[in-house]
C-alpha cells in the first residue's frame, strides 16, 4: 500500500507533515526517495507525485510523511519501492540525445536544469549524448547504440531532431529483424523502445499534439511515469527508392516553400517561420500536378467528423486492431480503388496527426488521429490571396478550415504525387486537350522560370526537413512507433485529480 495523506493513515504513521492543502491532491505516486532525517522517534519521508496544472501541464509535488519509528518508516519506503519496481512500464535507463542547435539553442540548458534533476529524483539513470552535427543521433542509433541496455530514448529538440531519432530507431529495428527498410511494400516491424520528447525546437508540434503542451517538465514526468502512446509513421519513396519517414506534416507548396525560405533565416530562431510564412503568403505560388490516393475504407472516423484524438482514443484502438487483423490475413492495401485528382494547388498537405502547435492549437487537421493507420490529405486549390488567408485564419479559430470550395480533405492509407513537369507524355497530352490555348502558354512559362512567372515545382516539408524529390509515394504504417506520452487528456485543468 502506498501511504497517502488523504486515505486513512496506518496506525504507525503520524500523518502528513505538510498542511491540508496537499491532502486533497492524490495522484499516482511517482517517485519515492529516502528517509531524509531522523529526529527522536520521528522519521520523515518525502514522496513525490504528479499534480495536474492548467492546460495539460504536469508538475512535480511532494508530500512528507512522518513515522514514529525508523523501522516503520523503512517498511513504508520498502513497500513503495517494491510497488514502483513492479511497475514494468516505468523506464529505468534512458538514452538521451540533445540537439544544442535547435529552436533557441537552449536544449542543453533545458535538459540540465529542468529534466535531469527529475530523472535523478526518480532513480532513472541516463546516458546523455549532445549531438555534434546533423544526423549524429540518427547514425548513432543506426549503428552504434547498445539498445538492449536501455528502456527508451529521449529526444531533446524539435520535430527535426525527433525525426532523426525515429529514422535511426526504425532502421535499426528493421535491420535487426531482417526486414528490408527500403522496400515500399514491406510490412515494417514496430519499434519496441519508446521515445520521449523534451521540447526544445521551433514548432514542437509532435510534442504538442501528443501531450497537449510544450513544457519540458510535463514531458519529463510523462517519461518517468512510463506512459505509452502509439503513433503512425508514413514511409516516403521515390521510384521505389526510400526517401524518409514522416509522422506529422508532409507539405508541398505553401509549407514546403515556407520551410525552404525559413532555413536561410535560422539565425532568427522560431520567428523565422512567421516571416517566411508572410513572405510565401504574399508570393502566392501555385503548383500543378497529379495526386492519386487510396481512401481509407472500413475504418472509424472521417476528417470532418468533429472528433478529437484524445488519451485512450477508441478510434485508434479500433482501427489499429482492424489493420493488424488485415495484415495477418495478408490483405494488401492495393485492393482498394485509387482516385486521381489533377490540378493547380497552393498546398498539398498530409497530416498524420492533428499537427496542433502553439501557432495553431487545433492543428492542420483537427480530427486526425495519432494511431489510426491513416493520414489526412488536404488539397488547397489555386484561389485568391484573400481566400487563402481565410483558410489560414481558420487554423487559429473555431471555424472549419475545410468548409471552403477550394479545399478538400480525404482520409487515406496511401497517396502519390507527381508534379506536372514529371508527368508522362500521355498525361500531358490529356492536359493539353483539357486546357485552352492560354494555359498552354502558361505551361511553357512554368517550364522556364527565367521568364519571371511561378516556378514549376516546390519541395516537400517532411516534419520540418526538406525532401530532395518532388514525385513521391507515401504509405502509412499503423502504430509503428511508441512515445512516452498518453495523448491529450480530456480533463481540463483539474487541479486535484485522483488517478490511483
Ligand atoms: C494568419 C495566421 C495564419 C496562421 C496559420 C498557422 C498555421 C500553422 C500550422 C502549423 C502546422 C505545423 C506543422 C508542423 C510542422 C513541423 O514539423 C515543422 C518543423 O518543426 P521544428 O521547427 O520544431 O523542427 N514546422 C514547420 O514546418 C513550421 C511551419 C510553420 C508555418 C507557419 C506559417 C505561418 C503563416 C503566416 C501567414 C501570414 C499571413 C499574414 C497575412 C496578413
Ligand atoms: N549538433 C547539431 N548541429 C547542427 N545541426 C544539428 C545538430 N543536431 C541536430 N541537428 C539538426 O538540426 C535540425 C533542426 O533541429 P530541431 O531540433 O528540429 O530544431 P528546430 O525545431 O529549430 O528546427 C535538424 O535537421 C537536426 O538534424
Ligand atoms: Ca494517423
Amino acid at each position: 500500500m502506498v501511504p497517502s495523506p488523504s486515505t486513512s493513515a496506518p496506525a504507525e504513521t503520524c500523518g502528513p507533515v505538510l498542511p491540508g492543502s496537499v491532502c486533497a491532491v492524490k495522484l499516482r505516486c511517482v517517485f519515492l526517495l529516502k528517509c531524509v532525517s531522523r529526529r527522536v522517534c520521528v522519521c520523515v519521508c518525502p514522496v513525490s507525485y504528479v499534480e495536474r496544472g492548467r492546460q495539460h501541464r504536469w508538475r512535480c509535488a511532494q508530500v512528507t510523511f512522518t513515522c514514529p519509528t525508523e523501522a516503520s518508516c523503512q517498511r513504508w519506503v520498502a513497500g513503495i519501492r517494491e510497488l514502483l519496481a513492479a511497475n514494468a512500464s516505468r523506464p529505468r535507463r534512458l538514452l538521451v540525445y540533445i540537439n544544442p542547435y535547435g529552436g533557441k539553442k537552449q536544449g542543453k540548458r533545458i535538459y540540465e536544469q529542468k529534466v535531469a534533476p527529475l530523472f535523478a529524483r526518480a532513480g532513472v539513470s541516463t546516458h546523455v549524448i549532445v549531438t555534434e552535427y546533423a544526423n549524429h543521433a540518427r547514425d548513432h542509433l543506426r549503428t552504434e547504440a547498445e539498445l538492449k541496455q536501455f528502456d527508451g530514448v529521449v529526444c531533446v529538440g524539435g520535430d527535426g531532431m525527433f525525426s532523426e531519432i525515429i529514422h535511426g530507431l526504425i532502421w535499426r529495428t528493421q535491420v535487426d529483424g531482417s526486414v528490408d527498410p527500403g522496400c515500399p511494400d514491406e510490412t515494417l516491424s514496430p519499434c519496441s523502445l519508446r521515445v520521449g520528447i523534451i521540447p526544445a525546437g521551433s514548432t514542437d508540434c509532435i510534442c504538442f499534439a501528443t501531450v497537449g503542451t510544450n513544457d519540458p517538465v510535463t514531458s519529463a514526468l510523462h517519461i518517468i511515469v512510463g506512459d505509452s502512446q502509439a503513433m503512425d509513421v508514413c514511409s516516403i519513396h521515390h521510384n521505389n527508392t526510400f526517401l524518409r519517414y514522416s509522422v506529422s506534416l508532409l507539405g508541398y507548396g505553401f509549407y514546403g516553400d515556407v520551410l525552404t525560405d525559413s532555413e536561410r533565416k535560422r539565425w532568427m530562431g522560431p520567428a523565422r517561420y512567421d516571416l517566411s510564412g508572410l513572405k510565401m503568403f504574399l508570393t502566392h505560388h501555385y503548383y500543378e500536378g497529379t495526386v492519386s490516393y487510396l481512401p481509407a475504407r472500413g475504418i472509424l472516423g472521417t476528417p470532418r467528423d468533429g472528433a478529437r484524438c484524445r488519451s485512450g482514443c477508441v478510434v485508434c484502438q479500433h482501427n489499429g486492431q482492424l489493420l493488424s487483423e488485415k495484415a495477418e490475413r495478408y490483405e494488401t492495401e492495393n485492393d482498394g480503388e485509387w482516385r486521381t485528382i489533377r490540378g493547380k494547388f497552393l498546398a498539398i498537405n498530409a497530416a498524420s496527426m492533428s499537427c496542433a502547435c502553439p501557432r495553431s492549437p487545433k492543428g492542420l487537421s483537427p480530427a486526425a488521429h495519432l494511431a489510426d493507420g491513416t493520414t489526412d490529405l488536404i488539397l488547397v486549390r489555386k484561389c485568391s490571396r484573400f481566400n487563402f488567408l481565410r483558410h489560414l485564419l481558420r487554423h487559429t479559430s473555431k471555424d472549419d478550415q475545410f468548409d471552403l470550395t477550394f479545399v478538400e480533405v480525404h482520409r487515406v492509407r496511401r497517396f502519390r504525387f507527381t508534379p506536372r513537369h514529371c508527368q508522362s507524355d500521355s498525361d500531358l497530352e490529356l492536359d493539353l486537350r483539357e486546357n485552352n490555348k492560354g494555359q498552354i502558354f502558361s505551361q511553357i512559362c512554368t517550364d522556364h522560370p527565367a521568364c519571371g512567372c511561378a516556378p514549376a515545382y516546390s519541395s516537400w516539408n517532411c516534419d520540418g526537413e526538406i525532401l530532395t524529390h518532388t514525385a513521391i509515394d507515401v504509405r502509412v504504417h499503423c502504430q509503428l512507433i511508441k512515445l512516452f506520452a498518453r495523448g491529450i487528456e480530456e480533463l481540463e485543468s483539474g487541479l486535484c485529480v485522483t488517478v490511483t
